[in-house]
């Protein structure tokens, strides 16, 4: 696999990883004209995703599977469908494909979830209908999908600033472990970001060192925060009991919100501590999706 999450080709059908992207820290620097925000912060990605397969078809077709399969009701318009008609009119085929998507990731969670899955349906349909997009137009192809897209469609941990579609290179994270927990709380972006107070912020802190190690990653990111946690807390208060509960298992080195919510990451130095938080807070909270997975740049 590579980083940006290519699986397999055979027979022309190709599988993609749509990754989790995850705000290790999230600034809101003021709202623009048009009603979108300007964001400062750094992103890395979790090793677990959705997973997207295209296959040659003489029209275009979705199938979704997968544990959040069930809440993504309006098919049509699906950020995969959505992609793979606006690279299709772009490139000016007529070309079909049967896509499959294997909902991994819970919907509207703060990770970015349609956001990969758009990006990983540009690329493996790319890649499936031969067509070579400059990387330019592609990112402005993934503009228009989401802010989220073109940082998805990067693969890579980066610094993300504008409404997030500029990215910069980030420094080299070292080796971690996160949880991924999420009360089952569905919480729309807009509405995350129409009901936070608006109040100038200021930019994450650069590093111009790579953190030594993750005990030191997460102090750094102890300078910064997520500005739209205390907002999503208002409206979903089972984050606070995710974030605390985070906290309070063995070997959490921080806990934070990731995106608009509700989805929060703890962070940990190693497999078996993840896996052991992921297993304890399980045990107390059957209802919440719980994952450990390594920290990816
Ligand atoms: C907040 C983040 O999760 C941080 O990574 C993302 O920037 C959100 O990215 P996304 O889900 O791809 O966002 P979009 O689908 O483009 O926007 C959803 C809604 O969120 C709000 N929005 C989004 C991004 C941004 N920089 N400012 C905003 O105000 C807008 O109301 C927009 O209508
Ligand atoms: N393939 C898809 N996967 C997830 N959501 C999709 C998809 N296609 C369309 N959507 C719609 O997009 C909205 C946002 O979903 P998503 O899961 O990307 O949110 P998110 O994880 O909060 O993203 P972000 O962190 O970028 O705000 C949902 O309301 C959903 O109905």
């Amino acid at each position: 696999m590579t980083a940006s999450g290519a699986v397999s080709a055979g027979k022309g059908a190709i599988t993609r990883l749509a990754r989790a992207k995850v705000n290790l820290s999230l600034r809101v620097l003021g709202r623009r004209e048009d009603g979108y925000h300007e964001l400062d912060g750094l992103i890395a990605f979790a090793g677990v995703g959705d997973r997207i397969h295209v296959a040659p078809a003489e029209t275009l077709s979705l199938e979704l599977s997968g544990p959040f399969a069930e809440a993504l009701r309006e098919q049509d318009d699906n950020l995969v469908l959505r992609a793979a008609r606006r690279l299709a009119a772009h490139a000016g085929v007529d070309a079909g494909a049967m896509i499959t998507l294997d909902k991994q990731l819970p919907v509207a969670a703060g990770l970015g979830g349609g956001s990969a899955d758009a990006a990983a349906a540009l690329q493996a349909l790319s890649a499936l209908w031969s067509l070579s997009p400059a990387a330019d137009e592609l990112y402005a192809l993934a503009l228009e999908l989401g802010a989220d897209v073109p940082i998805c469609l990067y693969g890579q941990a980066a610094y993300v600033s504008g409404i997030g579609e500029r990215i910069g290179p980030a420094p080299h994270l070292p080796k971690g472990w996160l949880v991924l927990a999420n009360p089952g709380v569905e919480l729309s972006t807009a509405a995350v970001f129409r009901a936070r107070p608006e109040r100038p912020g200021h930019p994450a802190h650069r590093w111009d060192r790579a953190p030594r190690d993750v005990g030191d990653l997460a102090r750094r990111l102890g300078q910064d925060a997520n500005d739209l946690e205390a907002t999503a807390r208002d409206l979903a208060p089972e984050i606070d009991a995710v974030l605390a509960a985070l906290g309070d298992t063995g070997g959490c080195l921080m806990a934070r919100m990731s995106g608009s919510g509700a989805t929060c990451f703890g962070l940990y130095a190693d497999e078996a501590s993840a896996d052991a938080a992921a297993a304890q807070l399980a045990a107390a909270h059957a209802s919440w999706w719980l994952r450990s997975a390594p920290l990816e740049g």
